[in-house]
């Protein structure tokens, strides 16, 4: 399938970013990688084209809380909106629009976006939404920054500290509900989760970033638009809105990779690699390996798997290392894991890949996370 990605406000440009550098070669899924933001240092530090980079409003319209900036992004929608026609927007088979929530900026915008998107166009518009961490807003957790300052705007580059934004968690709650009903699907990427125990968020981002960018890799590049062996179950665009729907549920990632030996040296000098051949056994032992990891490991949003309503299983790597009967199994483990009963699978060959992996979309989740923001949300108002 082929997805255009929107990235808006610092988080959403630096993850749009990173999605275009997960692309695999060979496997475009991508029509167009765009970077929307008030900062225009932020925005140079994409390595996006100087036509698909786009300030807009001015920093001050978003420097007074979510209310003001909410409005303001609403003035800005059909501007934004007009740049994506420097791309091809009528080729994607679906919108993904990147966000940090807990900030002003994109939190601000994308509510409005999302609606223009959809009012505009007939594809799918998904919604890619970081959470704040507790050390962001929670005092409890510490001040990271030691700086102990209110800031509504936290521009950090990697190796500084983090201010505090008190108000990520009822920033982010606002958000999520102006969310709802509007876009197709929410999927949440829990930065709580994904830091290491007193690690700067502004440290972890690349790593976090691209952990993101790999998972929705391997769902949306799936096994379509190849240009080399095409996979036997192959899963498009409208397999991925049956299983997420079109009604704001909140979606959670699982992935895992196992990295295989793909070549062999006929004299054992290695110097005349050639392809390997695999074994029934170690095949399935990867590949039900990878399935149980991407199932039971962790998730963008942390979530038990029996809740979620759908899933969606995506296998890939060489062909050779794909087993017919080991994917099917692996359906049909993740059906048993999930509590509801539209399950799909796919598989998606890589002739250069060097890994196994699995992607899995469990849909209609709900979340620990979610309610510890609206709490935390509602004990400061
Ligand atoms: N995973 C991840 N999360 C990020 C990244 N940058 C920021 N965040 C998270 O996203 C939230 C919002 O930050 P930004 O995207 O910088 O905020 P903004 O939308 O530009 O808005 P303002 O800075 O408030 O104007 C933060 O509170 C962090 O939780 C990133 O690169 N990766």
């Amino acid at each position: 399938m082929q997805l255009e990605v929107i990235g808006v406000g610092g988080a959403g440009c630096r993850i749009a970013d990173s999605i275009r550098a997960a692309e695999p070669a060979g496997h475009a899924f991508l029509t167009d990688v765009f970077a929307f933001d008030t900062d225009e240092a932020d925005l140079q530090r994409t390595v996006l084209p100087e036509s698909h980079r786009y300030r807009y409003g001015t920093e001050s319209a978003f420097d007074d809380g979510l209310e003001a900036a909410t409005e303001a992004g609403q003035e800005h929608a059909a501007e934004l909106l007009e740049v994506l026609e420097r791309g091809s927007p009528t080729e994607a088979d679906a919108f993904l629009v990147a966000v940090g929530l807990g900030g002003v900026t994109g939190g601000g915008t994308v509510p409005a976006l999302v609606a223009a998107l959809q009012r505009t166009y007939d594809e799918s518009v998904y919604v890619l939404a970081t959470l704040p961490a507790d050390r962001e807003f929670d005092a409890d957790a510490g001040d990271p920054s030691g700086l102990g300052g209110r800031s509504k705007r936290a521009s950090t580059t990697a190796g500084e500290n983090t201010p505090p934004r008190p108000d990520a968690a009822t920033n982010a709650v606002r958000t999520l509900e102006r969310l709802e009903g509007v876009a197709s699907a929410i999927v949440p990427f829990d930065n709580e989760t994904w830091l290491r125990p007193g690690e700067e968020l502004a440290d972890a981002r690349d790593r976090s970033n691209r952990a993101l960018a790999t998972r929705i890799a391997a769902v949306f590049a799936g096994g379509g638009e190849s240009d080399g062996p095409v996979a036997q179950t192959v899963i498009d665009a409208s397999d991925i809105e049956r299983i997420v729907g079109n009604e704001s549920a909140i979606v959670t990632l699982g992935y895992a990779e196992e990295t295989v030996e793909t070549t062999s040296s006929k004299f054992g000098l290695g110097l005349l690699p050639t392809e390997r051949e695999v074994e029934t056994s170690e095949a399935v032992s990867a590949v039900e390996t990878v399935v149980r990891k991407g199932i039971r490991g962790k998730l963008t949003l942390e979530c038990e798997p029996d809740i979620a309503a759908r899933g969606l299983l995506i296998v890939g790597g060489p062909p050779a290392w794909l087993n017919r009967q080991a994917i099917a199994e692996g359906r049909w483990t993740l059906e048993s894991a999930i509590g509801g009963s539209g399950i799909l699978g796919g598989d998606a060959p890589r002739p250069d890949g060097e890994t196994v992996f699995a992607g899995v979309v469990l849909a209609d989740v709900e979340s620990d996370r979610l309610e510890r923001l609206r709490d935390v949300a509602a004990q400061s108002e």
